[in-house]
């Protein structure tokens, strides 16, 4: 059975032409004019662009006392109906601290369950030799990117010589590692000296993480990958100090590639002042919101090419699940939600402002991902070859967030009330539509696949060999150069 997608406008992220495409078995076979199929999708009037890939998710994570209230199926389902066919779901070791056994665990639970294709990133939580020796099985099981909490002290976070050792492991394997970038011992000062002082409240969330304290542990993090030899990828990069450190390093020639969050891009600080508990605390997140100078910061990031991707960490607990931090901010349950909303909210308030072309919005929600993370161009393109993750993305359609309509099963949405310019008219999954504007299509759960990701040594490779070419070395010089000793 052949499907195609007729008289749209293919958008990639180096440029954008009317042609029809045509899919078969799962992939794209042609890309032309005047193509036909056994089925048709109108896509006039409209964008064909790459499925949206959100590099950052915890689905039904056990964190803070709790699990997210968000579950694969969910997910999957809210991702496919805002335009995202791929997500990367951070696996995390459970109290026997194996990794191998944390990937079977992330498998049990999602396979049955996901409507669209999932990768996954390990966390690294600690370090013995069973880490060391299992980082191996899991590069080799497709899984080539590993997560360091620099925060959360006492629970997730590592130490610096523990980073360091996991780092050279990865440059040694081909993996990339990956950080949540905040200073935790000088946050767990902070909550206890604004706990004294009486903020009890979500406001305390963002006095005790100041911009400084992330832009602290970013460039602390560089230091370590480029003494490790390796390539840094960075999470939710939230504020200038962050991402100064990030271009900084890549003006130095440093692979190091930084992630703003939909949410930091288009929500600010106050939102932790509003006099409701509730809507203030569904907003606590690590790194919190920040003002507006820092999201313009991020904003132009995107542009000029020093911040490289826009993901939404959805990590999303009920109300009633962030009210077991009710008298004491240090136990809300941090995260928020926007797998569903991370495409159009970005269109509406990036590309219908100007800020971004169309083919940067393409680069920045799913080619770069794809290319960072080694999964393209079967992911991230529209290319004969690729898996047929394909959105007919529709400029025109609008629409007013509501987590009343939403697919997601969180009792709100942080972005409610944004009107929004630029939906999905149809989400394709490796060939199938799994999303219909207007129709009741909704996915088969455990249809979805996990796409393993190969270890990636060119990049590894090629700092190596700039490392080796220029590692300070001794000088040998002619004998009779050297004066005598006295
Ligand atoms: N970001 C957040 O607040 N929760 C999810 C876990 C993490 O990524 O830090
Ligand atoms: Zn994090
Ligand atoms: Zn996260």
């Amino acid at each position: 059975m052949t499907t195609v997608i007729k008289g749209g406008t293919v958008v990639t992220a180096d440029r954008s032409y009317k042609a029809d495409v045509l899919v078969e078995n799962e992939k794209i076979i042609e890309i032309g004019e005047n193509l036909t199929g056994d089925e048709t999708l109108d896509a006039s009037d409209a964008y064909v662009i790459p499925g949206g890939i959100d590099p950052h998710t915890h689905l039904e994570m056990p964190f803070m006392g709790t699990t997210a209230a968000e579950t694969f199926a969910s997910g999957t389902y809210a991702a496919a109906a805002g335009g995202t066919t791929m997500l990367v779901d951070f696996c995390l070791p459970g109290e026997d601290g194996s990794l191998k056994n944390a990937i079977e665990a992330w498998d049990r639970k999602s396979k049955d369950q996901i409507c669209v294709d999932i990768s996954y990133h390990m966390a690294i939580t600690g370090w013995n030799e069973t880490i060391f020796d299992e980082m191996k099985w899991v590069v080799d099981r497709g899984v080539n990117t590993f997560k360091h909490f620099m925060a959360y002290k006492g629970a997730l976070m590592v130490q610096d010589d523990e980073m360091f050792a996991s780092f050279k492991r990865c440059a040694e394997l081909g993996a990339m590692p990956l950080v949540h970038a905040e200073n935790g011992d000088v946050v767990a000062e902070l909550q206890q000296k604004y706990l004294a002082e009486g903020v009890t409240g979500p406001e305390g969330h963002a006095y005790s993480r100041p911009p400084e304290v992330e832009g602290e542990a970013a460039n602390r993090a560089i230091m370590i990958a480029d003494a490790a030899g390796v390539p840094l990828y960075i999470v939710h990069v939230s504020c200038e100090q962050a991402h100064e450190a990030i271009r900084r390093a890549r003006q130095k020639g440093m692979r190091v590639y930084g992630e703003p969050l939909v949410q930091h891009l288009t929500l600010d600080e106050s939102e932790y002042f509003d006099k409701d508990w509730d809507y203030a605390a569904r907003r606590v997140m690590s790194p919190p919101f920040r003002s507006k100078l820092h999201q313009d910061g991020l904003w132009n990031g995107l542009i000029a090419g020093s911040l490289q991707v826009v993901a939404t960490d959805h990590c999303a607990f009920s109300t009633e699940q962030k009210r077991f931090g009710l008298n004491d901010f240090t136990q809300i349950p941090n995260g928020t939600g926007g797998l569903e909303d991370r495409l159009s909210v970005l269109w509406s308030r990036g590309v219908e402002t100007g800020r971004l072309t169309p083919e940067e919005f393409v680069a920045v929600t799913s080619t770069n991902i794809a290319k960072i993370l080694n999964c393209y161009p079967r992911k991230g393109a529209v290319a004969v070859g690729a898996d047929a993750d394909l959105v007919v993305w529709d400029p025109k359609a609008s629409k007013t967030i509501q987590a009343a309509t939403q697919k997601s099963i969180i009792d709100y949405n942080v972005f409610e009330g944004f009107e929004v310019n630029g939906l999905p008219r149809y989400t394709l999954s490796r060939g199938e539509v799994v999303w219909s504007a207007g129709s009741n299509v909704s996915p088969k759960p455990g249809r979805g696949k996990f796409i393993p990701r190969p270890a990636f040594p060119a990049p590894n490779q090629a700092l190596s060999k700039w490392k080796a070419l220029t590692a300070p070395r001794r000088i040998d010089r002619d004998p009779l150069n050297i004066p005598s000793g006295v």
